[in-house]
C-alpha cells in the first residue's frame, strides 16, 4: 500500500489545515468555516485577508488598522519599476514580468530572511501589498503611460483599478472586483499554493515561495486557464463561428475545453456560479450580452452531451474573464489578477505549515537502468 503511486498526488493527503474546504461532490467551498458566497457578498478582500492570516473575522477597529498597514506597503522601490519597465520593453509576458519582479522586491525588503511565524507574515504583507502596484506599472508602461502611485486611502482593489487607469473607479467596478479577489484568495491546496508550501518547508524566505507560486499559477491547466476561456470568445467572436460548433470543432481535434473540469469538483463550481450571476448583472445594466450567451451556450450544450454529470463542469477561470473584460481590463491581465488574489492563500498556507514545519519530500519509483556500466567520454 506504501507503494501506491498516486499520479499528480490525486487525493494524497500531505497536511492538515484550518484555512479552507472545498467539497468536491457538492461544489461548495469555506475559508475557516465561512461560506464563500457569503464572503464574496458580504467581505472585503482586506476582510478575507486577515481571516486567513489572523484566524477569525476582524473587528472594525482592527480591520481599519490591518487595511491601514498593508495600504502602507505599496509603493515599490524605483529600481523595480525599472525592471518592469525593461521587461514590458522586451515584450515580457505578465505573469512572467510579475514573477521576476517579485523576486526582485525582497532586495528592498530589510527582513527578507526566511524563519518563519511572524517574518512570513510580514514579508507576505508586504508582497501582497506591492504585487499590484507591479502589475499596474507594468501594464501602463506597456501601453506608453507612466505609472500611477498608489493612493493609500483606496480599497485594496479600488487602489489597483485607479493604478491601473489613473481614474478612481465607479463603486459598481470596485465592488465587483474586490469580489473577484475574495473567490480566488484561497483553495485547499492547489497545484500554486502547494508549491508555495514545498518550498516554505525548506524554511526559504517567502519571496521565494510567492514567486514559485506564481510559476505555477500560469499554467493552462491551471490559473492560465482564464485567459485562454477569453481567447476562444474572441476567437468564437472574430470568427463568426456558432460556440457550439466551435467546441464541436475543438472536441473533433481532441482538444480541452478551457474553464471546464477540476480534480476536486465534479459539479460546477461554486465560484463560478457567483461570477456567472455577476456577469448576468453586469450585462444586463450594460445591455451587451455577448459573452454570457457564448458562454451561457457553450455551457449548455456540454451539459446536454453529459460532459457535466461526468464530472467536467464549469471551474472558476470559465466566467472570471468575461468579469474583468467588462471593467475594461487587458486579457492577458486576468492570470495576474489571479496571483494578485491568490498571493494571500500562499502565505496563509506556508505561514500555517511552518508552524509545525516537516521539509516536503516525497519519492518517485524508479524505473530506470540499473546496474550501468560507466564508460569515460573518450571512449563512447
Ligand atoms: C483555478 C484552476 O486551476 S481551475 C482549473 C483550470 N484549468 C482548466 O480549466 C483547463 C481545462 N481543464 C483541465 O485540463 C482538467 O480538467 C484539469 C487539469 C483542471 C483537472 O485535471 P485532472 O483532475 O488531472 O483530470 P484529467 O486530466 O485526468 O482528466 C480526466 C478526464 O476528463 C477529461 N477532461 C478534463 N478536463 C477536460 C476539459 N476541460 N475538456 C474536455 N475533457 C476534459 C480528460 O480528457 C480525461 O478524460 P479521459 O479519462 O477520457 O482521458
Ligand atoms: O484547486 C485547484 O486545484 C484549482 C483551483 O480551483 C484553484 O486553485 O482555485
Amino acid at each position: 500500500m506504501a507503494d501506491e503511486l498516486k499520479r499528480g498526488l490525486e487525493g494524497v493527503l500531505v497536511a492538515e489545515s484550518d484555512l479552507s474546504y472545498v467539497d468536491g461532490g457538492v461544489g461548495k467551498l469555506v475559508y475557516r468555516g465561512y461560506d464563500i458566497e457569503d464572503l464574496a457578498r458580504g467581505a472585503s478582500y482586506e476582510e478575507v485577508l486577515y481571516l486567513l492570516w489572523h484566524g477569525s473575522l476582524p473587528g472594525a477597529a482592527e480591520l481599519d488598522s490591518f487595511a491601514a498597514d498593508l495600504a502602507a506597503e505599496r509603493e515599490v522601490n524605483d529600481d523595480v519599476i525599472e525592471t518592469v519597465r525593461a521587461l514590458a520593453d522586451a515584450g515580457e509576458r505578465p505573469m512572467a514580468a510579475l514573477r521576476t519582479a517579485t523576486s526582485m522586491l525582497s532586495a528592498y525588503d530589510p527582513d527578507a530572511e526566511g524563519d518563519g511565524g511572524e517574518a512570513t507574515l510580514r514579508q507576505g504583507r508586504r508582497i501582497t501589498a506591492k504585487i499590484p502596484t507591479v502589475l499596474a506599472a507594468f501594464e501602463r508602461v506597456r501601453q506608453g503611460e507612466e505609472p500611477v502611485a498608489p493612493d493609500p486611502d483606496l480599497s485594496h482593489a479600488g487602489n489597483f483599478l485607479y493604478m491601473l487607469t489613473g481614474t478612481e473607479p465607479d463603486a459598481v467596478s470596485e465592488e465587483t472586483f474586490d469580489m473577484a479577489l475574495t473567490l480566488h484568495a484561497d483553495h485547499g491546496l492547489n497545484a500554486s499554493t502547494f508549491t508555495a508550501m514545498v518550498i516554505g518547508s525548506t524554511m526559504a524566505d517567502v519571496y521565494s515561495g510567492v514567486t514559485g507560486g506564481i510559476g505555477a499559477l500560469s499554467g493552462p491547466l491551471h490559473g492560465g486557464a482564464n485567459q485562454d476561456v477569453m481567447e476562444v470568445l474572441h476567437e468564437i467572436d472574430a470568427s463568426a463561428k456558432d460556440p457550439v460548433q466551435w467546441v464541436k470543432d475543438r472536441q473533433d481535434d481532441g482538444g480541452r475545453i478551457p474553464g471546464f473540469g477540476h480534480r476536486v469538483y465534479k459539479v460546477k463550481d461554486p465560484r463560478a456560479k457567483i461570477l456567472e450571476e455577476k456577469l448576468r448583472d453586469l450585462a444586463e445594466s450594460s445591455g451587451d450580452t455577448k459573452w454570457l450567451d457564448y458562454t451561457t451556450a457553450i455551457e449548455e450544450y456540454l451539459t446536454d452531451q453529459g460532459l457535466v454529470e461526468k464530472g467536467i463542469a464549469p471551474n472558476v477561470d470559465f466566467y472570471s474573464g468575461s468579469v474583468y473584460d467588462s471593467l475594461g481590463i487587458p486579457l492577458d491581465m486576468y492570470t495576474p489578477i489571479f496571483a494578485m488574489s491568490r498571493v494571500g492563500g500562499w502565505i496563509a498556507h506556508v505561514a500555517e505549515y511552518q508552524e509545525d514545519n516537516r521539509l516536503i519530500r516525497p519519492r518517485a519509483r524508479y524505473t530506470g537502468p540499473e546496474d550501468a556500466e560507466f564508460v569515460p567520454i573518450d571512449e563512447r
